[in-house]
């Protein structure tokens, strides 16, 4: 198994967001964790990413612990957080060399990389030289990517990698997402894009109440393509859903 959590437990003030949760995610998985928004994603991947410290429970990536081989552990994870944090005063290429130098990346082979990426994502080669600060949110989105990639990690953990891009970017992604989930390696995804969603994860998480009301492969999930993955997740989350009767006449006048 590549990651595998126990127990874990997490509650801002009274508020109880993940409740004894357990999963188990085995190599060569790409992982798609679903659920409506405040349910508690980006604070399980964040604990995952020892980015907050749970209240309880345990998280392991290919066996080792961040309390025992903190080091190891981090160098052999890539992320890209919801929020998305890099140096502004930057330029692209700028931060993705300082990222290839964290992780000791001989010179040539990030030289190779960075362009290798930069080349996929962006047309517009210009704006590489440009500071991050004058970069929209995709094109943040789109080095945050690059960043969390170029050092080939066995894990790889994308918070919403889909949102702010455009369909051409987002198009990319899907392939770039394909391509990096060999069997050797796991990627774990949070994201409200189904469309994508379904053409990446081999396996669904929904988080509900603190916990994953649903855990197993994609084809259980749509019933082997018999239900859509939105009408799948509709269901799960709202079985008893009625229209809500909306009064909207204040709009239409
Ligand atoms: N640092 C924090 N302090 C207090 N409450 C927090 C903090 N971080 C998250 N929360 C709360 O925890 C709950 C889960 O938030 P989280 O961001 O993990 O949800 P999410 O499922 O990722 O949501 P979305 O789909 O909208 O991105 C929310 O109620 C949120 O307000």
């Amino acid at each position: 198994m590549s990651i595998a959590i126990k127990g874990l437990t997490k509650a801002f003030g009274k508020k109880q967001v993940l409740q004894e949760l357990d999963l188990t995610i085995e190599s060569g998985q790409c992982y798609c964790l679903l659920g409506k928004n405040g349910v508690g994603k980006s604070t399980f991947l964040n604990a995952i990413l020892d980015l907050i410290q749970p209240d309880k429970g345990t998280v392991e990536l290919y066996g080792k612990s961040y309390s025992n081989s903190h080091l190891e552990v981090k160098q052999n994870l890539g992320a890209l957080c919801e929020d998305n944090p890099l140096i502004e005063e930057f330029t692209g290429l700028e931060y993705l060399n300082f990222v290839s130098k964290l992780y000791n990346l001989p010179t040539a082979e990030a030289a190779d990389r960075i362009k290798s990426l930069t080349n996929y994502f962006f047309t517009d080669q210009e704006s590489l030289h440009k500071n991050i600060a004058g970069y929209s949110t995709g094109m943040k989105k789109k080095i945050g990517i690059a960043a969390a990639i170029l050092h080939k990690p066995q894990v790889l953990i994308l918070d919403e990698p889909f949102t702010g891009l455009d369909p051409i970017a987002a198009q990319l992604l899907v392939k770039l997402i394909r391509s990096y989930s060999t069997p050797n390696r796991v990627v774990l995804i949070s994201s409200h894009d189904l469309n994508y969603v379904e053409r990446i994860a081999t396996h669904i998480g929904v988080l509900n109440d603190g916990q994953l009301m649903y855990n197993g492969s994609l084809q259980e999930f749509t019933m082997n393509g018999e239900n859509l993955i939105d009408q799948a997740l509709f269901q799960l989350l709202t079985p008893h859903h009625q229209t809500a009767e909306a009064d909207f006449e204040w709009m239409l006048n």
